[in-house]
């Protein structure tokens, strides 16, 4: 098309740097031009982004209206002059351009260019053109957190702001650090000239926005001010002020602010696995460190493997020869605690007597679920009102032990639960305690599993347990070593085996997480065959929250490219009706 009179100066237009069909998936989706957290490209829709020229029409259009015309609250500006406020304002309209080009918040993503890294590098540039005011510089200064004069030896050296590895503070010169209005001036004079002007080879860059880049470089402009304060390399220590340590801390903190933009769709080939020392550790940098792996595993796989998970082996070894003992007892014994005497699906599941993928026949499993009891008499019950009801157990003395075996491993497991919760809210960029007011009764679900080894041609509408996902926040599993049986669906459509690793748990997220999440953590499909020839047993516990609990997506999971995908239902409804759906199969 011709240039109208009207539009820009297309030398002047960002350059979107990427573009359409790169690596296509097959399900519509390609590479984006950003890599994710876990190294690979970012997806985007294989139409994304558009070709130049086509961009180019609809900036113009917009800079024309002074706003996205698809979108008509965004005001757009596109000044001509060099400085880095009118680049970066050409780049914010590229980006309004892109990302509204077929109405409103309908477009392609941003990660679909690399506008976003283009303004990173701006903002980035050093020069004095653009540098902040004094004010600016000093509103914004890293705090020195220290004052000269601890604890003097007498011999010129004083207490420094940090504990050495011998457990005493490091020690400064006496005269050290300088007070924190004299450390500004030194500080505004080195940003407004770009560089550390007492040793001039040494730049200095002062981003004044709040991410988490921008405060770690202006800590690193605060120690060069720091140590350059008197010459070249002439000044006062880092230990003289606590600028490391809030460095380090800052550090442990880069992900992506926007968990919308971290979602994926890898085809993983295998589950994680994570040792789960650390989560009650005092220092936050060990909790986060952990947090963070869990965050990979849940947006990427939604299963990982946790050592380290605090149920004692005897517990386990405890509820794995109860469930021996429950399954062996006569059918007659156990179908007088059928499940479906109960209000809330508790007690005993015949075989085929379950059904969890539609399209399947009834799952070749038999199954004991029980809910939160204390084995303390006098205990007041807590019992949420999604599940509550009283579990159905066999008669102490039809099988002596078994409801203790089985109650004492239920407590660990919940135990391990109330553990995970506040590092799943870390993960979610969530305060620990997110989660505290929405688990104050123990909506766990334990179910003993028995599988039959199935032997001969297999009906793949017949199997352990039908392609499913769980309902819950998450699921902790106890799988009998030795046997392979449990397996998971990757993106690309492959059942990847969860090889049983002695001494381990699995972990994997259900629906709740994946609906608070607007699915950026997956919840993801798996089954169970027993062909090993021998008997199998499994024993999951389901986590949920209170019955009450709206499952509504949390902001940092919606964006633009990513509106809410759920109607939002409330945890125990939700979990109810697709129990109710499971064991329609078997209702009579
Ligand atoms: O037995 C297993 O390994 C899996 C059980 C399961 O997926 C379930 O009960 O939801
Ligand atoms: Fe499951």
């Amino acid at each position: 098309a011709p240039l109208s009179r009207r539009d820009v100066d297309p030398a002047l237009i960002p350059q979107l740097g990427f573009h359409a069909g790169v690596n296509p998936t097959g399900t519509g989706d390609c590479d984006g031009a950003v890599n994710g957290p876990n190294g690979q490209p970012i997806k985007i829709p294989c139409a994304c982004p558009p070709d130049q020229a086509t961009f180019n029409q609809a900036l113009n259009a917009n800079v024309a209206a002074g706003k996205a015309v698809n979108n008509p609250s965004v005001a757009v500006s596109f000044p001509t002059d060099g400085s880095k406020a009118s680049q970066l304002a050409r780049i914010q309209t590229a980006l309004v351009t892109l990302q509204n080009l077929h109405g409103p918040g309908q477009g392609c993503p941003a990660v679909s260019s690399t506008l976003q890294a283009q303004q990173a590098a701006i903002n980035a540039q050093p020069g004095k053109r653009d540098a902040p005011s004094a004010a600016q510089i000093t509103a914004v200064a890293p705090q020195l957190d220290f004052h000269s004069g601890v604890n003097p030896t007498g011999t010129g050296d004083c207490d420094g702001a940090v504990i050495g590895p011998n457990g005493q503070p490091i020690k400064i010169p006496c005269a050290c650090p300088p007070s924190q209005a004299d450390f500004n001036n030194a500080l505004v004079t080195n940003v407004q000239a770009g560089k550390a002007v007492n040793n001039p080879s040494v730049a200095v860059t002062y981003p004044t926005d709040n991410s988490n880049a921008s405060q770690i470089a202006r800590l690193n402009a605060g120690l060069i001010t720091l140590q350059n304060l008197h010459g070249p390399g002439q000044g006062c220590p880092a230990v003289s002020s606590t600028f490391q340590a809030q460095q380090k801390a800052l550090h442990t903190d880069t992900r992506p602010l926007l968990l919308a933009n971290a979602r994926t769709d890898s085809t993983f080939n295998e589950i994680p696995l994570i040792d789960l020392l650390g989560g009650n550790a005092q220092d936050p940098v060990v909790r986060r460190e952990l947090a963070d792996q869990i965050r990979d595993a849940c947006i990427n796989v939604g299963f990982f493997y946790v050592t380290n998970h605090g149920i004692p082996e005897p517990t386990t070894a405890g509820a794995l020869h109860a469930a021996k003992d429950f399954f062996a007892l006569p059918l007659e014994t156990k179908t007088k605690l059928g499940i479906h005497k109960t209000p809330n699906f508790k007690g005993y599941t015949a075989l085929l007597g379950e059904n969890t993928n539609p399209e399947n026949r009834g799952d070749l499993h038999e199954g004991f679920d029980l809910g939160w009891e204390t084995l303390d008499a006098n205990a007041l019950e807590r019992n949420d009102g999604a599940m509550a009801g009283e579990n159905a157990w066999p008669k102490e003395a039809e099988l002596p032990g078994f409801r203790k075996a089985a109650l004492d491993y239920y407590h660990a497991a919940v135990r391990l639960g109330q553990y995970l919760f506040p590092l799943f809210a870390l993960a979610l960029d969530l305060p620990e305690n997110f989660f505290d007011d929405k688990i104050t009764k123990p909506a766990a679900i334990m179910r003993l599993l028995y599988y039959p080894p199935q032997t001969g041609t297999i009906d793949d509408r017949t199997i352990g347990i039908g392609a499913h996902t769980d309902y819950e926040c998450f699921t902790v599993l106890w799988q009998q070593d030795n046997i392979q049986a449990l397996q998971v669906l990757n993106a690309s459509g492959q059942w990847i085996d969860a090889v049983p690793i002695p001494g381990s748990l699995v972990v994997n997220l259900g629906d709740q997480f994946a609906r608070w999440t607007n699915d950026v953590f997956k919840s993801t499909v798996h089954r169970a065959v027993n062909r090993s020839g021998i008997a199998r047993y499994s024993i999951p516990l389901f986590f949920g929250t209170d019955y009450d609990v709206r499952l509504e997506a949390l902001l940092s999971c919606v964006s633009p490219d990513a509106p809410p995908k759920y109607d939002v239902v409330t945890a125990g409804d939700y979990v109810k009706s697709r129990l109710e759906a499971t064991y329609a199969h078997s209702k009579s």
